[in-house]
């Protein structure tokens, strides 16, 4: 790996802020520590640039070609509920769970007459079916099913023109391109580098009040709680050259959450016939079809970026290791941990939106984190139902098909029993409750390719999603032995895109290149702050990461006057810091912030309470897990990857602290942030600032030094947090570690509940025409926030 340029920390960067105690999730694994951090520069030193050839680009192909003993090894806690997963490639149900899906010996799948299974399992070529089948010796499966999954990454690009790549002006790096002004109109083009033109502000953003305080729902949360999610609206197939429709496919309507766990029956259709259920619901809209598929592509391509990253470093330390977790185990283990945002039970039957016939994935755990099938479901996937029995909505056929062949017909294997009259367990009952409610299932071909020689012969499998099938009929077949064992006929559905077996065979998973860095703080938030970007190969532009906020030598404050209450803060007449608050604590029990204040005093250094105390929260960090990510429209944002409910606490805008003027002649003015200025401009705050000692007498000499945050040059991941119409967050001004009011922290707080995967984003509140560049001409630059009631223009 490339990059690591051994960069300088100041003191100041690497001080308190740096906490021993671990995040309140198992982040901590693979943490990444600066020196091996090559996304971000340290002190200008460390280079941006990473190779993407430093990744290992086939290593994903080849090591996750052994398709069953990845599902086997897997050992993910955040996809297996607990339960330990299943091993080796043979087939095998699962054992209990709430499903009961015990018991269940193997799961094979065949053509007609071909019994191919996977490999590990024997089972008899050209066998005829109705004669006794050989049994199968596969092995009783002992690992548990349950009946959770959890959804992989969302997209939530946002749609519009994609930023063009400015060449840049330090040799090695790449340039910022949001923060270039290339999305600016300029009256005139005659912006000089040097001096401001009095009296007239170039663009910092500002902390002012909004409508986010008073319960206001931005319009996607509308959607989200009346249950229609923009761009997650079913998707019709793309017809085929033979204009044969596919269907709308079993789904019980758009949104994702309601259809996921109901486990209800999709569409009936007539018993035996194979046809395909009555489509219920045909979305003419193409923009939102294709934003399904995009968001289905994204999740895809984000998954494959971070996974490679994480591959090739859990291979080095295999390597070193010479033993332990297998690097591709470990790799989606950390993956499942890190990224894939728990969004509850979001397996459904019928089709996947924005997944075609056809589509060609990498491993089983691709097929997972689009919800396609489960990784460690091996064969069968189920759902539960209501009342508490299994349906079974996806297989995975390991029949490997020859030019001949069709596919409309496969036969599943499921598990021996020793009598007839054996009550059908497990994955088995799930695919005869499949059958009984003409419930459609998945099947998904893995292609199994022969590659290495004779010596070392390697395999490689491909999973091609091929569609719908109907359980058709289910047997009880004796084998040649005492035994019997229960067999599925299942057939695909008609009025689907029909797949070619050769061009099925040849096809491969579509590669995407982008980039990703594990940690930009490189170790100096408490949490790995991840960048990824599946737009382009850029990576983030230099910058020095700092944790604390810097000020200037000649203004550093002194600490604050704190108070003596010991053992925490609870009587808000007798705490100190709550009389500067007006005699009230600002945060409620969950240590949530309901409402924008003129200013929040938390108790600090000074003070004889623990940390513990309700009154500290914002400089505690930011607990939630965030990434920054490309935009395609934007430049850099920030994301959560958790669900971060309305009022906590979400980060702080860090930079440097610097007098106004000064800004003012700062060059590049995209990452200024105006503080300490605004207590009195905003007439909602009257009432407050009547309670606040500091705030009573009105604005003294002192208020007329402005000060600005700048994160251009040094700062936190908080600077890439764009600007939205409708935003999720909100700058609060909080004092802790001194009490001088024009100097105060700009703590970012949710104005919302904001769902996992979200952009965060704030109101810049500039002022439109009221940007200048230093010559004084008006700066305008559009808005491309993508919110319904967005304005259009940023300034
Ligand atoms: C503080 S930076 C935010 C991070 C930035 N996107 C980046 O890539 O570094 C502010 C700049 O981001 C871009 N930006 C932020 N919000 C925007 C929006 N809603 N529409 C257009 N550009 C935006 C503008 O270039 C703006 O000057």
């Amino acid at each position: 790996m490339e990059g690591g340029g051994g960069g300088r920390v100041s003191p100041m960067a690497s001080g308190a802020r740096r906490h021993k105690a671990l995040a309140p999730w198992r982040f901590q694994s693979a943490f990444v520590r600066r020196e091996s951090n090559p996304g971000v520069a340290f002190d200008g030193l460390e280079t941006l640039e990473m190779s993407s050839d430093t990744a290992t680009g086939g290593g994903i192909s080849d090591s996750l070609s052994h398709g069953g003993s990845i599902d086997g090894d897997l050992q993910s806690p955040a996809t297996d509920g607990g339960n330990e997963v299943a091993k080796g490639g043979g087939g095998g149900g699962g054992v209990g769970g709430d499903c009961g899906l015990d018991g269940v010996d193997g799961d094979l799948v065949a053509k007609e007459g071909n019994l191919a299974a996977k490999e590990g399992d024997s089972m008899p070529k050209d066998c005829n079916i109705h004669e006794g089948l050989e049994n199968s010796g596969v092995a009783t499966e002992p690992h548990g099913l349950d009946c959770k999954i959890h959804e992989g990454l969302e997209n939530i690009g946002v749609a519009g023109e994609p930023q063009v790549d400015k060449p840049c002006d330090m040799p090695g790096f790449k340039c910022n391109d949001a923060g270039e002004e290339n999305n600016s109109f300029h009256l005139e083009d005659s912006r000089t580098s040097e001096g401001t033109v009095q009296g007239l502000r170039k663009g910092c953003k500002a902390v002012a009040p909004w409508r986010f305080q008073t319960g206001y729902t931005p319009k996607w949360a509308q959607d989200l709680l009346s249950g229609t999610r923009s761009g997650e609206t079913e998707e019709p197939t793309v017809e085929d050259g033979l204009s044969k429709r596919a269907p709308a496919m079993a789904r019980n309507g758009p949104n994702l959450k309601g259809s996921a766990t109901s486990g209800q029956r999709p569409a009936k259709v007539q018993k035996g016939t194979g046809s395909a259920p009555k489509k219920r619901k045909v979305d003419k809209d193409d923009h939102r079809i294709s934003l399904v598929r995009e968001n289905a592509l994204t999740k895809l391509r984000e998954f494959r970026i971070i996974y490679k990253k994480l591959l090739e470093e859990e291979e080095v330390k295999w390597r070193e290791r010479g033993h332990g977790v297998k690097p591709d185990i470990a790799a989606f283990n950390i993956f499942m941990e890190r990224f894939s945002a728990d969004r509850g039970d979001m397996r459904y039957d019928g089709s996947i939106p924005g997944v075609r016939i056809g589509d060609v994935f990498n491993s089983t755990m691709e097929l997972s984190i689009l919800g396609i099938h489960r990784a460690q479901s091996l064969l069968v996937d189920h759902i539960k139902k209501k009342d508490g029995t299994c349906l079974a909505v996806s297989v995975v056929s390991y029949a490997q098909p020859s030019a001949s062949d069709s596919l409309d017909f496969l036969l599943h294997v499921g598990s021996v029993a020793a009598t007839c009259d054996k009550k059908l367990k497990g994955t088995d009952a799930a695919l005869k409750e499949s059958m009984d409610t003409d419930t459609p299932v998945r099947v998904i071909h893995a292609l199994v390719t022969e590659l290495g020689d004779a010596c070392r012969p390697r395999q490689l499998t491909s999973y091609v999603y091929g569609g719908l099938y109907m359980v058709e009929k289910f047997h009880r077949e004796k084998t040649t032995g005492v035994q019997y064992v229960n067999t599925f006929h299942l057939r695909r559905m008609a009025e689907q895109q029909q797949i070619d077996i050769q061009v099925l065979k040849t096809k491969k998973p579509e590669s995407f290149d982008g980039t990703f860095t594990v940690d930009i703080s490189g170790g100096l938030d408490k949490a790995p702050i991840s960048a990824i970007n599946s737009v382009s190969n850029e990576y983030l532009m230099t910058f020095r990461y700092i944790s604390q906020i810097q000020y200037p030598l000649k203004y550093r404050p002194d600490p604050p006057s704190g108070c003596d209450c010991v053992g925490g803060c609870s009587v808000s007449q007798k705490c100190a810091c709550s009389v500067k608050n007006g005699g009230e604590f600002p945060y409620n029990d969950f240590g949530e912030n309901k409402e924008v204040k003129p200013l929040i005093y938390e108790c600090g250094s000074s003070c004889k309470c623990p940390p513990s105390c309700r009154n500290r929260v914002s400089q505690h960090g930011t607990k939630f897990r965030l990434q920054v990510f490309k935009t395609n429209s934007m430049g850099w944002g920030v994301r959560t990857l958790d669900f971060i409910p309305s009022g906590s606490f979400v980060c702080e805008y860090i930079g440097e602290v610097m007098l106004d003027e000064e800004a003012q002649k700062r060059k590049n003015d995209e990452y200024l942030f105006a503080i300490g200025s605004n207590y009195y401009d905003v007439p909602d705050w009257k009432a407050d600032i009547e309670k606040i000692p500091a705030l009573q007498n009105g604005p003294s000499e002192d208020d007329e030094i402005h000060f600005a945050v700048d994160a251009l040059n040094q700062g936190n991941f908080a600077r890439f947090i764009n600007h939205s119409c409708t935003p999720n967050i909100y700058p609060q001004n909080v004092l802790h570690d001194h009490d001088n009011i024009s100097m105060p922290h700009i703590m970012f707080f949710a104005s919302d509940d904001i769902p996992p995967l979200k952009e965060l984003s704030y109101d810049y509140h500039y002022e439109i025409d009221k940007v200048y560049d230093s010559d004084g001409n008006i700066k305008m630059k559009p808005c491309f926030c993508g919110s319904i009631e967005c304005t259009g223009r940023l300034y």
